[in-house]
């Protein structure tokens, strides 16, 4: 029996409303565990259906407890959308804003309910991932478009913005913040420091299904030439999978040995790939990477996402603006136009020849 969408998911298609009806802002973002026993039954979620071995979840779990079982994701997304609250306020834009975790709670389901009890019919998501890729796209239009099924005909429909890779708010956001990395470099060796960019390494496969690496190296370069930088690279972080099945690469962990060998001596990371200084970053980047370099005599400068600097802030309120009232301007920066406001239907594959759930009989 073929499953008839209750209400169109988040691309869009047959709405009953116009364009830019909207009732109400809803976060979209991964969840992570906020206490010792939240950790395991949140990578139970986030292991379900993925091909993730049982060893690497025990390793990460492990992670976690380093942490007191404490994923600082949740908080960072309310503190996100305090300031957007305010940022929202002061432009006169009066939506209510609503959180949905995919993971961890607060659970996407649990939000469509509270906005179908409140009277919502028509929602605009931001995901807190500024990359097309399964993972930050089609994935969370899946749990979307589930939650809604859930939830039942009442249920909102729910469209997206557009990925931010591009958007001279993010760009600003993370060259604020890799100048002042740099900064703390001494003086006399600043010209020769290397910018390393991380992103979530994830299957070559999943890479090959969507634009997540030309996204990448394009946010990449923008932000670099921000900064005047001179040496910078794209390279990946927290793989995971079985070892025959490759990923993208470089790991920051192969880079900084390479960078070492060629005699750098001060690296500033960037977690571009990332929003928030969530536990990836702390943990492959603040625990691992930061140890490594010291074996290596490396100086590791890490500079933080960019959470809630202004200008991401008001990047959001951009993004909102524009579906609001489309005769505003679409900003973007660089070689690509903005990217797409509904997602065509082979967005984001998972590139793994599995179904998807919206096609199961
Ligand atoms: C592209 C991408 C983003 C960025 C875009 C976005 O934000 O969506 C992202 C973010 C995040 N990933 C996170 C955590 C985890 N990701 C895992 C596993 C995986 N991630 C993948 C991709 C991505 N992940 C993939 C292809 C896998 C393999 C399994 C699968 O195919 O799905 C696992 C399982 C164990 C492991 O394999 O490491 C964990 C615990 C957290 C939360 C951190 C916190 O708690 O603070 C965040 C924000
Ligand atoms: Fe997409």
């Amino acid at each position: 029996m073929a499953t008839t969408p209750l209400k169109a998911p988040a691309d869009g298609f047959d709405s009953p409303f116009p364009d830019t009806r909207f009732d109400a802002l809803l976060l979209v973002s991964f969840g992570g565990p906020e206490g010792m026993d939240d950790v395991i039954p949140f990578l139970e979620n986030v292991a379900r259906g993925r091909n993730v071995p049982r060893e690497r979840l025990e390793e990460v779990a492990r992670h976690y407890e380093l942490f007191g079982g404490v994923s600082p994701i949740n908080a960072q997304n309310r503190a996100l959308i305090a300031a957007l609250r305010a940022e929202l306020d002061a432009h006169g834009v009066d939506l209510p804003i609503y959180f949905g975790n995919r993971n961890w709670h607060p659970l996407l389901p649990d939000a469509l309910h509270e906005m179908a009890a409140d009277g919502v019919e028509r929602a605009l998501a931001f995901f807190t991932s500024g990359f097309s890729c399964y993972s930050g796209c089609r994935q969370y239009r899946e749990n979307l478009y589930v939650a809604q099924q859930q939830v039942g005909a009442k249920a909102p429909e729910v469209l997206r913005t557009r990925m931010f890779f591009n958007h001279p708010g993010w760009v600003e956001a993370n060259a604020d913040h890799v100048r002042a990395a740099l900064d703390a470099i001494p003086a006399e060796r600043r010209a020769r420091a290397h910018v390393a960019f991380t992103a979530h390494s994830i299957p070559l496969a999943m890479a090959r299904a969507s634009r997540y690496e030309d996204q990448l190296r394009e946010s990449a370069r923008l932000v670099a030439e921000a900064v005047d930088s001179a040496d910078a690279a794209l390279v990946y972080q927290s793989r995971s999978g079985p070892p025959h099945v490759p990923w993208l690469e470089p790991d920051i962990l192969d880079h900084l040995r390479a960078l070492a060998a060629r005699g750098v001596e001060d690296v500033v990371v960037s977690p571009l790939g990332f929003v928030s200084d969530h536990l990836e970053v702390l943990f492959d980047l603040d625990v691992e990477a930061k140890k490594l370099a010291g074996e290596l005599g490396l100086n590791l400068v890490r500079a933080p996402t960019a959470s809630t600097h202004p200008a991401f802030v008001a990047m959001i309120r951009e993004l909102i603006q524009e579906r609001l009232d489309p005769s505003r301007e679409k900003r973007a920066l660089g070689r690509f136009a903005p990217a797409h406001d509904v997602c065509p239907v082979d967005c984001c594959l998972p590139g793994t020849g599995r179904p998807s759930p919206w096609a199961q009989a």
